[in-house]
């Protein structure tokens, strides 16, 4: 698996996150990685030649000779970049992964030539640091190898989901999106930490952990997330005043809704 070849078709924020994290995690050297972006991104091609991967202009040059190749540009781009790889992507060349929201594999598979394999992904940035939360779903010229890929490349960098195709926006409004709203958690935590005298960075490194902690709870001992918060809540004490403070602010309802209009909006664009 280290000699994986992986090819990223974009070089921004999620590109490095994922070159990043399967370097760190040993799925691949830099050096089997290639990245592309126009001239315009130079500062991510940049970024991408410091952790020793090969960079590009050509999206082409992507393609060849790639196990794998991901597509990594804004929803908008990706029938511009489609386009410029149609006549490179055969059914035994490399598999095309795309991570753009709201692109959906029959809008891929009808820019490509017939049969070309392809998995629609939703991963997100903690595959930086190996946490990631990803899923995918594959095409219809997908094969098991390629499912193989998808899955390695992803739970090398965190969890991984085999999904229906149907979940996608869903995915993505929850766990695309969800790192930007535990960020505004952990940011809101430590301020009121630093309203109540606490020094900032003390705040923010304990905010940071009390989430991963809890989360680490959830995940490693599969119990109920509301149990897990009874078990903080002594009667009469302190907790419960505070979880009361958040219930009557509306906290519940205002994380559904930040999952529902995320979807919504993915769901919007995939019927551009
Ligand atoms: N940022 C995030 O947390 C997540 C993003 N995604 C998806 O990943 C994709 C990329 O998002 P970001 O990395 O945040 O965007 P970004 O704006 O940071 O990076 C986009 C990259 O595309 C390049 N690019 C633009 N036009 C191009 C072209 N014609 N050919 C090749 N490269 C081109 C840009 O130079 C830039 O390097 C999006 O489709 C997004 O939906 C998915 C999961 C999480
Ligand atoms: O906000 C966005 O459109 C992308 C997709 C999921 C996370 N970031």
């Amino acid at each position: 698996m280290a000699g994986l070849r992986v090819g990223f078709i974009g070089a921004g924020n999620m590109a490095q996150a994922l070159a990043k994290g399967l370097i760190s995690a040993g799925v691949t050297k830099p050096s089997n990685i290639i990245a592309s972006s126009p001239k315009i991104a130079q500062h991510c091609l940049d970024a991408m030649e410091k952790l020793g991967c090969r960079v590009t202009y050509s999206n082409v040059e992507v393609t060849a000779g790639q196990d794998v190749t991901l597509i990594a540009v804004k929803p908008s781009v990706v029938p511009e970049v489609l386009a410029d790889i149609r006549a490179h992507v055969t059914p035994g060349g490399p598999l095309i992964a795309s991570i753009a929201m709201g692109v959906s594999l029959k809008t891929m598979e009808a820019a490509l030539a017939p049969s070309s394999r392809v998995v629609r992904c939703m991963p997100n940035t903690p595959c930086l640091v190996l946490e990631g939360a990803s899923v995918y779903c594959r095409g219809s010229a997908a094969t098991d190898e390629d499912a193989k890929i998808a899955n390695r490349l992803l739970s090398s960098v965190g969890l991984c989901h085999e999904v229906p195709e149907s979940y996608l926006d869903a995915v993505t409004g929850l766990s695309g999106s969800g790192p930007a709203y535990a960020f505004l958690i952990v940011e809101a935590l430590a301020d009121g930490g630093v309203m109540m005298g606490l020094p900032r960075d003390l705040a923010i490194s304990l905010a940071a952990k009390t989430l991963l902690g809890s989360a680490k709870m959830v995940l490693e001992n599969n119990v109920h997330p509301g149990v897990l918060k009874d078990a903080v809540c002594s009667p009469g004490g302190c907790t419960i005043a505070g979880v009361y403070a958040l219930e009557a602010a509306g906290l519940r309802g205002a994380l559904i809704n930040a999952v529902s209009k995320a979807t919504q909006r993915a769901r919007d664009i995939s019927n551009c």
